[in-house]
């Protein structure tokens, strides 16, 4: 390992705690992208990111992006666009992360306060709406900026940064800016790297070179003109939440089958080579019910777990709006219904063929239903797989950072999840992309008591910047 790098490890440590008082702070801010009373607090973080940047020397532009077209009234906010250092003797790199959160109600089943962060000392579990998601990796990278700074030693690349606040919310406004910036902004960088997915358990760290896509739609069923007393009505009105049920349980059944006629056929298929793969990953099942906090999974081993995870399609129904959903026993018939499902998709599936299939399937299901209610089902958003090859010096940089960390190897992993933009910023810059996760399978991101472990959080700090030391000396070799 090289002698500056154990300096920069001592120095995270010696600031460690000044580093979890940075991610209290961010955490404080409840920047939730989706609910319109709270974007003034999106607006927040942004200025929260840009001074900090500012204070370490970072230059930053601001991108407003204008107006959110779904809902006229709100502004979204800005992409933070920052560089750190000019060196044209150093290579650039470019980094991804996102300001926003997800929502969070204590109501939910937190345990603590959602926006404070609670430190476990015991078990080291520090709590809080985005902790995992994205803000400690967000601030990881300016953390081992000043890290650098503070233990005297260079930092050893150009950083490019984009900090979006509405990832969460569908990236609204991103690919066009990213598009635009890939020669702009973006020009000098050699290498993409993104840290806002998680370990595959909750011990052994990886790289990930692979997301599956996500097609969301709504399901709308209308029929009376408003709500109505089921006393009243029931058993002479067609009631809207009946035919939307029964279209809903066409969809999967309980085994995670996908039951649209033709959707399967559009899916790769499995090799020997790549069957093999899944038998060498650090994974066991006790991962995967650690994650689930419930033992009710669907397939007894890994292999299946895996592939059904990182290879197969799946299909999640959401929720319903418009139904009654508190407690209590609310004896209405609701006269619009919602409901809303998604299908995470994966190789070699076309996002507009995967739309024709749905409404085929839903269109004709709709027509043996013999109701006078109508339906309607579009598209709410979409974002495409995205699978590299791990082949390439940014991985091979990145596998070397995790040695220096961790100590042991990293597994080569694909993930579940969607990051619509990483195919976008490979394609807008035709250059490689690399996820690098701090968070473990177990921080339960956008779910209640959200959390992000003290090791992972400053070991992380270490790997990011142990990262950009490697990736500034990795041959240029496609390997
Ligand atoms: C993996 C990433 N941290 C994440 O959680 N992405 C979201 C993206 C999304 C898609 N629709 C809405 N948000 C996800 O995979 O659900
Ligand atoms: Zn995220
Ligand atoms: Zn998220």
């Amino acid at each position: 390992m090289a002698p500056q790098l154990q300096g920069y490890f001592d120095q995270v440590d010696l600031m460690s705690d000044s580093f979890i008082a940075r991610l209290a702070a961010a955490v404080a801010i409840p920047s939730v992208s989706a609910d319109p009373e709270l974007r003034h607090h999106v607006f927040k973080m942004a200025d929260f990111l840009e001074k900090l940047l500012l204070a370490l020397g970072a230059t930053v532009e601001r991108r407003p992006l204008g107006i959110e077209p779904a809902r006229p009234t709100l502004e979204l906010p800005p992409v933070i666009l920052s560089r750190y250092g000019n060196d044209p003797n150093k290579r650039t790199i470019l980094v991804y992360g996102h300001y926003d959160v997800q929502p969070a109600l204590k109501e939910d089943g937190w345990a603590t306060d959602p926006f404070v962060l609670s430190v476990d000392e015991k078990t080291g579990k520090m709590f809080g709406r985005g902790s995992t998601d994205d803000k400690g990796p967000v601030l990881g990278w300016l953390n081992a900026i000043e890290a650098h700074q503070k233990a005297g030693i260079e930092f050893p690349v150009n950083l490019l940064m984009c900090f979006e606040g509405m990832e969460e919310y569908g990236s609204e406004g991103l690919d066009d800016l990213i598009k635009k910036e890939a020669k702009n902004y973006f020009k000098d960088a050699e290498a993409v790297c993104i840290s806002d997915n998680y370990w595959l358990g909750a011990e052994k760290p990886c790289l990930t070179y692979g997301l599956r896509g996500v097609s969301y739609y709504e399901l709308t069923v209308h029929g009376p003109a408003q709500d109505l007393h089921s006393g009243v009505y029931g058993g002479s009105v067609t009631e809207p939440m009946t035919d939307l049920v029964k279209l809903l349980g066409t969809l999967v059944d309980n085994k995670g089958n996908i039951l649209i006629p033709g959707l399967s056929e559009l899916v790769a298929p499995l090799s020997e080579d790549e069957k093999l793969l899944y038998q060498g990953i650090s994974f066991e099942m006790q991962d995967l019910y650690d994650g689930l906090g419930s033992e009710t999974s669907i397939h007894p081993d890994k292999e299946r777990t895996l592939m059904a995870r990182w290879r197969y399609p799946s299909l999640s129904i959401h929720g319903i709006e418009g139904a009654f959903s508190a407690p209590g026993a609310k004896t209405v018939i609701p006269a619009k219904v919602i409901g809303k499902f998604s299908i995470r998709t994966v190789p070699n599936m076309e996002p507009k063929d995967v739309d024709e299939l749905v409404y085929q399937h839903l269109n004709f299901e709709w027509e043996k239903t013999r109701t006078n209610n109508t339906m309607k089902v579009g598209l709410g958003h979409a974002g495409k797989w995205w699978v590299s090859s791990p082949k390439h010096w940014n991985f091979a940089a990145a596998s070397k950072a995790v040695e220096s960390v961790f100590k042991v190897k990293p597994d080569m992993t694909r993930e579940g999840g969607s990051i619509p933009v990483t195919l976008t910023f490979e394609q807008a810059t035709g250059k490689n992309v690399l996820l690098l996760p701090m968070g473990s399978s177990t921080d339960a991101a956008h779910s209640i008591n959200e959390k992000l472990d003290k090791r992972n959080y400053i070991e992380g700090i270490k790997l990011l910047g142990a990262y950009l030391h490697y990736v500034a000396v990795e041959p240029q070799i496609e390997q």
